[in-house]
């Protein structure tokens, strides 16, 4: 931990309370914690930037983008967040970052601080520092960066406290990176698990999204075997996602917490599976995202969670 971020939460670096939760900076220790504090970007640069599956399929199809209609649409969505209790943080728009929006996937907030990720698609390599400039400005404690081969956020999951997951696509992710982010785990007493996935799906949060401690949305087909022989070891029950519904990022979802999620609704039997697991399914359209290859849990980055329970 560095003296920064010691001065920030004020716990020792090894102590068993720093090393599993986050009492002091509340960062999330998993991906379903009760939802405080989120951080959000502009969609004013937004354009669909040929970079992925998804959003080259949009741009072969003569789709664009509209600027009017990501801003309401990106509006809604933090109406959603607010109207469930969760404070929104924004970072503003900077010219010539059309992917700023997607927060997810330039730094990720850890129980002792913020990471500043390193993004393999070199258009997003810019959004780092915007990013860590606003977290700076907020009071947000750094934790550090990542200075070797390249991660993004999407890839990453908190799956429960201690146990971190990062999918490795070599693409946008490489296992060097994968190694550089997991190492600030492993320092302080985590699990951290490397999986491989298909460069075409993107990111690991397109086909694998964790709603509670127990509950995941997973394209099992998608992912690698060995990687769902241990989410089912592990007691965490599957909800279904069919290829198709990752495309139309129907599996990109965010846990609010208390078993709330919002989703963007556009794969409506994925929402109603989990509703019959009790959840609350909030739905947010977000087609000016989807069709450039994020949705809900690209969108948000966040930076308090209660912390889980080990
Ligand atoms: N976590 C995510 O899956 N983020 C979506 C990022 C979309 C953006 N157009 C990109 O390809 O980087």
């Amino acid at each position: 931990m560095t003296p920064e971020l010691l001065r920030a939460s004020g716990l020792p670096a090894n102590t068993a309370a720093s090393a599993l939760t986050s009492a002091a900076t509340e960062g999330p220790n998993s991906e379903y914690g009760l939802l405080r504090d989120v951080l959000l970007a502009s969609p004013r640069n937004l354009s669909i930037v040929p970079c992925n599956r998804v959003s080259e399929d949009a741009l072969a199809e003569g789709r664009s983008s509209c600027s009017i209609s990501a801003a309401k649409q990106h509006r809604a969505l933090l109406d959603t967040l607010i109207a469930a209790g969760v404070r929104v943080r924004m970072v503003q728009p900077v010219a010539g970052l059309p992917d700023l929006a997607f927060t997810r996937d330039t730094s990720l907030m850890t129980p002792w601080g913020l990471v500043g990720l390193r993004p393999g698609a070199e258009h997003r390599r810019g959004e780092v520092d915007v990013v860590l400039e606003t977290a700076r400005a907020n009071d947000v404690p750094i934790l550090g960066r990542v200075r070797q081969g390249t991660v993004e956020g999407g890839d990453v999951c908190l799956l429960r406290p201690g146990h971190l997951v990062v999918g490795v696509s070599e693409k946008r992710t490489t296992t060097e990176g994968a190694r550089a982010l997991g190492s600030f785990f492993e320092e302080r007493g985590w699990q951290v698990t490397l999986t491989p996935i298909d460069p075409d799906l993107l990111h690991l949060d397109t086909h694998f999204c964790v709603i509670d401690r127990d509950v995941a949305l997973a394209c099992v087909e998608k992912l690698d075997p060995a990687f769902v022989a241990m989410i089912c070891e592990l007691g965490i029950t599957i909800v279904p996602v069919h290829e198709e519904e990752i495309a139309s990022l129907g599996c990109n979802v965010l846990s609010l917490g208390r078993r709330r999620i919002i989703s963007t609704g556009s794969a409506p039997r994925v929402d109603a599976a989990v509703r019959a697991l009790g959840f609350e399914v909030l739905t947010v359209p977000l087609g000016e995202f989807t069709q450039c290859g994020g949705g809900v849990h690209c969108l948000t980055m966040p930076l308090r969670r209660q912390a889980s329970a080990v």
